[in-house]
């Protein structure tokens, strides 16, 4: 548990994140949909052929929603995320949260200016929270294409509060990002697929390269028996699914996506994707079938229902 001494919250809530650039091509889309398990039950599925190719070239391919959490990833290039004022040990961060909104399908290719900033901070005893946000405009014409926040559980970094009202800061509206309940119902959809031995070795090839998801020293200091999944990988395969049963293979149908990363996953486990639909919402979770636990919950919110569902 953190010392209050090691805590300056002037420090951390003035920092100023450096503004990124991300360029992609279409290769990157291709490599990123791959990741995340396109076409890995069948290479002529013609939902998902069009996000790693197209007849017509591959400018036309499409692209995934969660492709977007991508922009920021200069921001941790090995893992650890810049919080002055605030010591933790990075190797103990793990992905609690993501919650992106998609203003505008993403183009098959891209030069994106991202602006980064610290949209909460919050002391949860034995772990704290920091999210944040970026928000991602095309370059060339200015545009505002997507939000995206990223919620990191820092575990141990928790318990620095000078007061006894634990310390928190966020500034957007608490109702923006409701949590999920799970309907008793039975679910409108279900979508079993399984993660590869190799994914997170894969997956890693869109520019995460983290060593807890591939270093098998790291994960066990991280306290994992082996490397584990990146939890955007399972954000991935999971809207993916989604995309697939319930938006007909359209993944611009796709508004806003959130997700709470519940449990690991371990490379090679089987993910079965549990929908539920409640007007243009989306409410799903995520289990593992070996295990029977479920390792990840949210909603994706659509612009419109698919005429055929
Ligand atoms: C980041 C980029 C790098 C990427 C790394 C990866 O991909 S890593 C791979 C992908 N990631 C993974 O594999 C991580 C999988 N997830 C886990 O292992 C666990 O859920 C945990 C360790 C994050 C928290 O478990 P626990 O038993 O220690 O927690 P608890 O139930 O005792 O609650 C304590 C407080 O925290 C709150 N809170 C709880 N969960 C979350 C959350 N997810 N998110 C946010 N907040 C969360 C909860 O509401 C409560 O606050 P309240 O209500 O008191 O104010």
């Amino acid at each position: 548990m953190a010392d209050s001494s090691e805590f300056n919250a002037e420090l951390l809530l003035s920092h100023k994140y450096p503004e990124t650039i991300y360029t992609y091509t279409e290769r990157d889309a291709v490599i990123y949909a791959l990741g995340v398990g396109a076409c890995g039950r069948s290479a002529v599925d013609v939902d998902e052929l069009k996000l790693v190719y197209h007849e017509n070239g591959q400018q036309f391919v499409k692209v995934l929603p969660t492709f977007s959490a991508l922009f920021s990833l200069k921001l941790m290039p090995t893992g650890a995320l810049d919080l002055p004022g605030l010591e933790y040990d990075p190797r103990l961060l793990l992905h609690g949260q993501q919650y992106i909104e998609i203003y505008k399908p993403l183009p098959s290719n891209g030069s994106i200016r991202n602006e980064v900033s610290l949209a909460g901070f919050h002391d949860k005893g034995k772990a704290a929270i920091a999210e944040i946000e970026t928000r991602s405009y095309e370059k060339e014409s200015g545009e505002l294409l997507c939000m995206n926040r990223m919620t990191a559980f820092l575990r141990g970094a928790g318990g620095f509060s000078k007061s006894s009202q634990p310390f928190s800061y966020s500034n957007y509206p608490k109702n923006q990002v409701p949590a999920v309940k799970i309907p008793k119902t039975q679910p409108f959809k279900v979508f079993e697929d399984s993660t590869q031995p190799s994914q997170a070795l894969l997956y890693r090839l869109s520019g995460d390269y983290n060593p807890l998801h591939s270093d098998p020293m790291v994960a066990k200091v991280a306290g994992f028996s082996r490397p584990i999944l990146h939890g955007l990988c399972t954000l991935g395969f999971a809207v993916r699914a989604i995309i697939k049963c319930i938006c007909r293979g359209d993944p611009d149908m796709v508004k806003n996506i959130s997700g709470r990363f519940l449990l690991h996953v371990y490379p090679g486990e089987a993910l079965i994707t549990e929908m539920w639909l409640d007007g243009t919402r989306v409410i799903y979770q995520a289990k593992v079938k070996e295990r029977n636990r479920t390792v990840l919950s949210g909603f994706v919110d659509l612009n419109r229902l698919a005429s055929s569902l």
